[in-house]
């Protein structure tokens, strides 16, 4: 058996050479999720998605709360494996992948998790600094530099380094799980209800930081929010979802894919209700035992 290292994972598609004669290529999906259905133990969440993610997208997933937003996240970095349809990253099949190449995968990915998910009993610094020392990729002095670029770029004084998460707020944990996620320089960003639980004005610091590593280092964004300021503000494409359980089988579980400025005056009420907070007849449904 070679115990040689294994070169890191290539782009399928970039591969295959462009044919002079043909038309404009359509941008290349980095994330592509093909006919999905996810079920736990006969408790169907997802039935027939497909969502194809070009790459510098940024593509907000909305919906009420159950409808699978986080289970279609973990989807794409491979945390689940979908019980139907298949889950490609840069034109690889995370289906095909062993444990090995899945890695690599993860490593081009980025992940803000709902509550910035940090160690407790870790300095910042030691938050900030825990995938590159897990990957063995940068010596100790790299890493130092490294920790203080990105805590720097959310905002965050060096003065933070040495304290714990839990004397921090909300919103500085939020920016430190950011510098965290971004460490690795990520090619694709995930970001699970970014703004959940701050105030309005971190809320939109936190939005201009999305903004901003969109920009500066044109990273790929999937966004799963319930902010309307957030879509509204970050999102080049909108997809919303729809809880199964609340829909015939024939229909389809995306209500909406599109841009962020189609969806107030959408011909169908369940879209326009939901941007808008309205409850319509969900009070009584509720209270039927219906939701
Ligand atoms: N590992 C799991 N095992 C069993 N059921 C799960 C698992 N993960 C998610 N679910 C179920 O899948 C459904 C969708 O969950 P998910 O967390 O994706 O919803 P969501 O749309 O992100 O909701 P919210 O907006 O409230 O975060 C829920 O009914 C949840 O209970």
């Amino acid at each position: 058996m070679s115990t040689a290292p294994r070169p890191p994972l290539g782009s399928a598609a970039s591969a295959v050479p462009d044919s002079p004669a043909s038309p404009a290529p359509e941008p290349r999906a980095i994330v592509e999720l093909d006919r999905i259905g996810m079920e736990f133990r006969h408790h169907q969440v997802l039935r027939d998605v497909t969502i194809r993610v070009p790459k510098r997208q940024t593509l907000c997933v909305i919906g009420e709360s159950g409808c699978g937003k986080t289970v279609l996240l973990k989807l794409m970095i491979g945390l689940l494996r979908p019980t139907r349809g298949s889950v490609r990253f840069d034109g690889h099949d995370l289906n095909r992948l062993d444990s090995f190449e899945l890695n690599q995968v993860r490593l081009r990915f980025g992940f803000l998790f709902q509550m910035a998910a940090l160690f407790d009993s870790l300095s910042i610094y030691d938050n900030v600094a825990f995938g590159l020392r897990e990957h063995a990729l940068f010596d100790e002095a790299r890493i130092r530099r490294i920790v203080h670029d990105r805590l720097r770029e959310v905002g965050l004084p060096p003065g933070i380094e040495a304290k714990k998460p839990a004397e921090l707020s909300g919103g500085q944990r939020k920016r430190v799980g950011l510098a965290r996620a971004l460490a690795l320089d990520p090619e694709v960003m995930l970001y699970d209800e970014p703004t959940t639980g701050l105030d309005p004005i971190m809320s939109d610091v936190i939005n201009e930081l999305i903004l901003q590593t969109q920009r500066t280092k044109h990273t790929t964004g999937i966004v799963v929010t319930h902010d309307m300021k957030t879509v509204r503000k970050v999102a080049d494409r909108v997809v919303m979802l729809y809880p199964l359980p609340r829909l015939r089988p024939d229909e389809p579980q995306i209500l909406y894919d599109g841009p962020p400025d189609g969806l107030e005056d959408h011909p169908d009420p369940r879209v326009r209700q939901f941007v808008r907070g309205e409850a319509g007849e969900r009070l009584s449904e509720l209270t039927q035992g219906r939701g």
